[in-house]
């Protein structure tokens, strides 16, 4: 049985997703969604994903999204033993911890400072560019005297926060005046199996798409 995944190449979620499967060695059946012609608010797309959210994963006909669940679960499913989403308990918390902070905090900020410009036409808030800096600052902190995020190595919090961070390369923030971040950005560049495809190409496409509205 295929594993599909219903993706956007430009998606920072979906590149967290293909750098996954990259590292598990795992294909994954790769269906592009339309999001631009509403094709994730069709009835067939909300009977797997209500949420109405790209990625979402169908193993053997069934569902999951949210990037992060689907990252930790084909680890679980397909990563037995791997150290992309260690199962000593603490090792897994300060996974987590990571996960939950790029969801609530990192890439949430991120969020809220750049797509109402690039998105909603709106000028840019130096409230929530402080905010942005901010929670750069903390992953600086955490990566200071530690190779990856979580430690000494490449966990999916890597892959979840490199896809969120390298996206911040289409607007003005300088993430890389934050030294350890700068260090660590380079090494998992360097060191996640298909870094390249699996994430410069999607990235690519959205620096593209986020130009192409700015210049307007
Ligand atoms: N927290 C979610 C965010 C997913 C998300 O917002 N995806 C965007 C594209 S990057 C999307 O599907 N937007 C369409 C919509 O929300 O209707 C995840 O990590 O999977």
């Amino acid at each position: 049985m295929p594993v599909d995944l219903y993706y956007v190449p430009g998606s920072a979620p979906c590149r967290a997703v293909l750098l996954t499967a990259r590292a598990l060695n795992l294909n994954l059946n790769l269906k592009l969604v339309d999001l631009h012609h509403g094709e994730h608010l069709k009835p067939e797309y909300l009977k797997i994903n209500p949420q109405h959210t790209v990625p979402t994963l169908v193993d053997d006909g069934y569902p999951i999204y949210e990037s992060r669940a689907i990252i930790t679960y084909l680890v679980n499913k397909y990563g037995k033993g791997s150290a992309l989403y260690p199962e000593e308990p603490k090792a897994r918390a300060l996974v987590d911890q990571r996960l939950y902070f790029d969801i609530g905090t990192l890439y949430q900020r991120f969020s809220d400072y750049f797509y109402p410009q690039v998105f909603g036409n709106a000028p840019a808030d130096k409230d929530k560019l402080a905010k942005v800096e901010d929670a750069l600052q903390l992953l600086d902190t955490f990566l200071e005297g530690q190779k990856y995020v979580a430690g000494p190595n490449l966990t999916v919090a890597d892959l979840s926060i490199i896809a969120g961070v390298s996206s911040f390369e289409a607007s003005d923030i300088d993430f890389k005046k934050y030294a350890n971040v700068k260090r660590w950005y380079e090494t998992v560049k360097s060191t996640a199996p298909g870094y390249q495809e699996a994430n410069e190409k999607g990235l690519d496409a959205f620096k593209a798409l986020v130009n192409s509205i700015l210049k307007k």
